[in-house]
């Protein structure tokens, strides 16, 4: 028998104990090979060796149907029983070189790594291909440390570029976070992971046809994506099944109607300043606000919310805390984080915590001033050990003095990150890296009050969540609806400055109605 060709595109890893309810182990393999998984591993911490070879076999009997390979999960014995198509094994587990002894030359052998050095003694070892993990928290099992993409690329970066060996990562990815993994993982030398393994997100959802379905045409996305960016070519060619800015726009009256009937619960773990207001404002525009910035009750809140809003304005250590908590809830639960990195580059403390939580999470929305996107784009660009990665972002001038090209900046991060994100100031640009627009509604007003920057990340949280399928819609009228809120304010002959602007702002967002969302709307297409 000759070792089989594997895709490693979507490698689906079992769980019997997270499988959903409504359907058997089996069902879920079967609805997921049907789906798209390429690859599967069995994967039973519970059962004995009998039991474990009788659920193989009959594994091994549906992957057999439809030519996936089947890999048993730390379990030598199992797998040569039942002539599995080869094994993953972990650090902990029989090692590399005795794993590839016992399968021989012909069957797929895969190992865990988390470090540089267990990824290169992998390859010394003979593995066909390496878990890298964990990527992103998990509630699958309990890491001791998370590796973020930025993690992940170290590994990919310690592997030579001519290796054979295949690289899978493992940990926290769905589908919402898939394109980020794959592109901002992607090494320096132009090595981009073969695939994702999963196991929530297929054997926990509720359809696991349509969860391997999303999954991998993500992943396909991210991997154009990343082939693109190695070649210096940010535009990419990657076509995507996304409303118009047009018909964006014209879903906002709609918008803002469904969220004043669904009043959606947004969490805000936010700054002392500006809590009263972001509040108030969330409370104003149609939401509901909950202001908890304890990390003991981020679990909880995390099944009742809809939306989070992570703003490092004050920050302490139990802030930091709760922020990765509820990041880590938020991302299992498919709930939009929007992050406000207030004053980002301000401390060393600000541009670490900023750091941890881009790479701890995926944060869907990112929301900042000039000076704040200007130190996410120095956090996530060249890091390579060649500065070979930088980010193309054309238009950056000097680094927290403004852009020539903002539009660009937004639209290449966003590519970069596969979060929409928003850079406000006298115009606001957003993007999702492949629509950006420009904003230019607003009023000076509400750069002469603090917390109208935070008040927008709490408005687009709770276009975020009942938005759920397009968050780039969600962050351009989550602006707009503060910017005309703003004009309106600034026009009330009852305003006559910052003090009095803050309650009419307030009172504004209350009086706004949906056709206002279109027919004052005033923002722009723009091609990069
Ligand atoms: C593809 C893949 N990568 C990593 C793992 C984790 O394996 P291990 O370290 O043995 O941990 P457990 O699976 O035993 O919890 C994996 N299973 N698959
Ligand atoms: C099985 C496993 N191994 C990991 C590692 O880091 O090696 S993380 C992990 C769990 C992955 O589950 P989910 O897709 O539900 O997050």
């Amino acid at each position: 028998m000759v070792k089989p060709t594997v895709d490693y595109s979507l490698y689906l890893v079992t769980d019997s104990g997270l499988n959903h309810p409504s359907r058997t182990l089996l069902q879920s393999v079967e609805d997921s090979i049907l789906g798209g998984v390429t690859l599967v591993q069995l994967r039973e911490k519970n059962l004995d060796t009998p039991a474990f070879i009788d659920l193989a076999r009959k594994v091994h009997a549906v992957t057999k149907k439809y030519n996936v390979p089947l890999l048993i999960n730390d379990n030598l014995e199992v797998a040569l029983a039942i002539d599995a198509e080869g094994a993953h094994v972990g650090q902990d587990d029989i090692t590399c070189v005795e794993a590839r002894r016992l399968l021989g030359p012909n069957k797929i052998l895969g190992i865990s790594t988390g470090t540089p050095e267990e990824a290169q003694k992998a390859l010394a070892d003979g593995a066909d291909y390496i878990g890298i993990g964990t990527c992103f928290m998990t509630q699958t099992k309990s890491p001791k440390r998370t590796l973020g993409p930025i993690g992940v690329r170290t590994i990919l970066e310690a592997i030579p570029a001519e290796s054979e060996m295949k690289t899978v990562v493992i940990g926290g990815i769905k589908h919402d976070n898939t394109r980020r993994v794959v592109t901002h993982s992607a090494g320096g030398h132009g090595r981009i992971v073969d695939g994702i393994a999963v196991v929530t997100g297929i054997v926990g959802a509720q359809d696991a046809k349509l969860a391997s379905e999303q999954l991998l045409s993500e992943f396909r996305i991210g991997h154009e994506l990343a082939t693109t960016k190695h070649q210096n070519n940010i535009r990419g060619s990657v076509q995507d099944a996304r409303a118009s800015v047009e018909d964006v726009i014209k879903s906002f009256p709609q918008m803002l109607t469904t969220l004043r009937e669904k009043s959606p619960l947004t969490h805000h773990i936010s700054n002392f300043v500006v809590m009263n207001d972001t509040a108030n404002a969330t409370l104003a525009l149609g939401g509901s606000p909950i202001m908890a910035p304890s990390a003991v009750e981020a679990e909880d809140l995390s099944k009742v919310v809809s939306s989070v809003v992570l703003n490092i304005g004050t920050l302490t250590d139990s802030f930091v805390d709760c922020m990765y908590e509820a990041g880590k809830h938020a991302n299992a639960q498919s709930k939009p984080i929007v992050f406000d990195p207030v004053g980002a580059g301000a401390t060393k403390l600000r541009e670490e915590t900023t750091r941890k939580i881009l790479n701890a999470m995926h944060v869907d929305i990112i929301k900042g001033n000039a000076g704040e996107i200007s130190t996410i784009a120095k956090i996530i660009g060249g890091s390579g050990p060649d500065k070979t990665e930088t980010i193309t972002m054309r238009g950056v001038d000097s680094l927290g003095s403004g852009f020539s090209n903002p539009a660009a900046v937004v639209q290449a991060i966003a590519r970069r990150e596969g979060a929409v994100v928003a850079m406000t100031g006298v115009t606001d640009y957003v993007s999702d890296g492949f629509r950006t627009v420009a904003i230019e509604n607003g009023h000076a007003y509400q750069g002469r009050i603090t917390g109208s920057g935070c008040m927008i990340a709490s408005s687009i949280a709770s276009f975020a969540a009942i938005s759920p399928n397009d968050h780039f819609a969600a962050a351009v009228a989550g602006i707009l609806a503060l910017n005309l809120a703003g004009e309106h304010a600034a026009a009330r002959v009852d305003v006559h400055g910052p003090g009095t602007f803050r309650a009419a702002f307030i009172d504004e967002m209350a009086n706004l109605t949906p056709q206002q969302m279109l027919d004052e709307a005033r923002i722009k297409t723009v091609t990069i």
